[in-house]
């Protein structure tokens, strides 16, 4: 039986902006893929199976512990989400059925019910992550150049699925550098992509936020990902962590435009028919845009011509002009031979 139609891809009444790639990676396949407002089936694992170790997380919409499967003694991540509307436990759930399995992501082992709260919980691989902090000031360009390979992979898939992250982060980016291993973890912020629809600017950790969610811009797309990791880049062969560190979302687009300028910022509202938002209106000031060689020093050897082209090329205001994964993936500076 055909689904009802859903709101979900209903389109704005006002179109001025769509995907450069992969716009159709939705509608092209079958609206149970996508609609998570008409509930998804969910085949429940036994709760039994698994045994918690040990807490090693707690993020804003779960407790995350590390813990075994008691069949086979396999370590595993156990993500007990806290009580938040169906809706979204609805949307993360088909969003990781969907993409289990793919190159990259976060495998999902299982879901079992809290039997008590009917409180879904998450069985994860585990990766032995080490911390960003301590293992990024490690990295020299040849680990640049293989784990930022492997993240944009995970993109280009998830983008290529339909789906947009919305909230990459070195928080969520495991690591496990004795496996050379990188997955992309918690997609409780992701969302499917339908061309022309108003989407929710407050996603993704402040740092991380991309212009567009700063002005305002509701019909956003994959590229608001490129955006953070171009973010993730520009701290580690800057050696500024955060790259953009503001105090408040305001001040957020007050730092960027400290470094991309402030006439740029206001080409890119006019591109779209936006105006900064009244909030800016003490705030924001006309700033020069910064060229990158001002971030340069004898301290930032990471930072060579080809990455700072890269960086330039994911930095932009413009979610159209930043490159797509894949382009980025194809970008000089992963061709490049250092030793
Ligand atoms: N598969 C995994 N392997 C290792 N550690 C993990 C794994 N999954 C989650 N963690 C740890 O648990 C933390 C919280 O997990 P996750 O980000 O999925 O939860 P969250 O509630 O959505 O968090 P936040 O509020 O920060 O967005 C992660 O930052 C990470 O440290």
């Amino acid at each position: 039986m055909p689904l009802p139609p859903s709101a979900l891809n209903q389109k704005s009444s006002r179109v001025y902006s769509v995907a450069k790639v992969y716009r159709d990676a939705c509608e092209k396949r079958p609206q149970e893929y996508w609609d998570y407002e008409q509930g998804v089936t969910i085949e429940w694992g036994k709760i039994s199976y698994y045994e918690i170790i040990s807490k090693i997380g707690r993020g804003k919409y779960s407790e995350v512990f590390s813990g075994k499967s008691v069949l086979n003694n396999q370590p595993c991540v156990i993500k007990v989400l806290k009580p938040v509307k169906m809706k979204k436990i609805y949307r993360e759930l088909k969003i990781l059925t969907n993409l289990t399995g793919g190159p990259n992501v976060i495998g999902l082992l299982d879901i079992v019910q809290d039997p008590g709260s009917k409180i879904p919980a998450l069985i994860f691989e585990e990766v032995k992550n080490v911390e960003f902090r301590a293992l990024y000031p490690t990295f020299k360009s040849n680990d640049i150049q293989y784990y930022f390979t492997q993240l944009l992979i995970a993109l280009d898939y998830c983008h290529s699925m339909g789906i947009m992250h919305r909230d990459v982060k070195p928080q969520n980016v495991m690591i496990d550098p004795s496996e050379k291993k990188l997955r992309l973890i918690d997609w409780g912020l992701a969302e499917f992509y339908h061309p022309g629809v108003d989407y929710n600017v407050r996603v993704a950790s402040r740092y991380h936020k991309g212009p567009e969610l700063l002005v305002n811009l509701n019909q956003y797309d994959y590229s608001l990902d490129l955006w953070s990791v171009g973010c993730m880049l520009a701290a580690i062969i800057f050696k500024r962590e955060p790259f953009f560190k503001g105090s408040t979302n305001a001040d957020q687009l007050i730092k960027i435009a400290a470094v991309l300028g402030t006439k740029p910022l206001l080409a890119y509202l006019e591109k779209y028919g936006l105006k900064l938002p009244s909030e800016y209106d003490n705030l924001m000031r006309d700033f020069t845009t910064k060229p990158w060689s001002t971030f340069i020093t004898d301290e930032t050897p990471l930072a060579v011509p080809e990455i700072v082209d890269l960086v330039d090329n994911l930095l932009r205001y413009d979610h159209q002009e930043r490159l797509t994964a894949k382009e980025a993936i194809e970008h000089p500076y992963f061709k490049t031979k250092f030793d």
